[in-house]
């Protein structure tokens, strides 16, 4: 056995506040408007003396960090602004902060109907995906860097004909059917990262939800990898302002039911749906010449 006798020193390191619940309500007109999120501080930097010392000089308390969250509330518009304005405050205003990464989920409301008409002040919550936003900013001066991911999670689609898998690799524990007409489902989670914070926020991440639902109904899929290409394709042909897309997809199987056993024909018309095991497929979208990523991916809590 090999003793490793170096010496032991910290390694990458990053605090905050994670996931505080912040819903802001805009009512300065009779019809109100509703932002419910999520929102989780990170900051990097001169941090070590706390890890090594216990020396808490250079740590603005994750408790700071929360209610500079809440008293930044007051000018959210989008999430991706919101973060952006919280991301350059740590970094510009807190010397010890060289960079720092703000995640948020945003959980969408939907007006209560009456009598036809969205209500002004009611509603409810409305599918089941989260919109989610992580910005970093780093440094300052020439050498400032600013990446903004936008997305979503839990976007659960299912299609119930168009879906093919046939002709995969065999080997003796290959049990798998060839089909040219099955069940796809999925629960998608999406991160698209922009070139540039000049973005019509609403607008984009509405038209980008939309691209990849086309492409999800409307091609006939060999594969759920194929999918996932064409949608992120589709999201890079239609907005030159995204560098690349990550797509990660849970294979929420539909096996057909067995109901041959009791002499009833079952042609794609029931249904065993499997929650695990899953296949999980993956896949980035990129363009050649994207620019560099830097820190962009680096998370924090992970479930943005
Ligand atoms: O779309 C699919 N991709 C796979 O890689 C796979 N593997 C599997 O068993 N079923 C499927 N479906």
């Amino acid at each position: 056995m090999t003793e490793l006798t170096g010496k032991i020193v910290l390694g990458p390191h990053q605090y905050g506040k994670a996931e505080n619940r912040v819903v802001r309500i805009h009512r300065d007109t009779p019809r109100h408007e509703i932002r419910d999120m999520n929102v989780s501080s990170c900051l990097r930097g001169d941090f070590g003396a706390a890890h090594l010392e216990g020396d808490q000089g250079t740590v603005l308390p994750t408790d700071t960090q929360k209610q500079t969250i809440y008293a930044y509330a007051k000018g959210v518009e989008f999430v991706e602004t919101y973060a952006l304005a919280l991301a350059r405050h740590f970094v510009d205003d807190v010397e010890p902060v060289h960079s720092a990464r703000i995640e948020i989920e945003e959980y969408a409301w939907e007006r209560v109907a009456v009598d036809g008409v969205g209500h002004d002040h009611t509603w409810t919550r409305k599918g089941s995906e989260v919109r989610t936003a992580a910005v970093t900013v780093q440094g300052s001066g020439r050498a400032r860097r600013e990446w903004v991911i936008g997305g979503l999670k839990d976007l659960v689609v299912l299609k119930s004909t168009g879906s093919e898998f046939a002709g995969f690799l065999t080997d003796p524990y290959t049990v798998l059917e060839p089909t040219r007409d099955r069940v796809m489902a999925t629960s998608l989670v999406a991160k698209w990262r922009f070139t540039t914070t000049d973005v019509d926020w609403d607008v984009t991440y509405a038209g980008i939800k939309a691209t990849m639902l086309e492409r999800f109904a409307n091609l006939q899929s060999k594969a759920l990898q194929q999918t996932l290409f064409e949608m992120g394709r589709a999201v890079l042909e239609k907005y030159p302002f995204v560098a690349e897309i990550r797509l990660s997809a849970p294979n929420k199987h539909h096996f057909v039911y067995d109901l041959e056993r009791f002499g009833v024909a079952n042609d794609n018309e029931v249904f065993h749906a499997d929650d695990r095991p899953y296949g999980l497929i993956q896949a980035t979208v990129q363009r050649e010449d994207a620019p560099d990523a830097g820190i962009a991916w680096d998370a924090y809590t992970g479930a943005v």
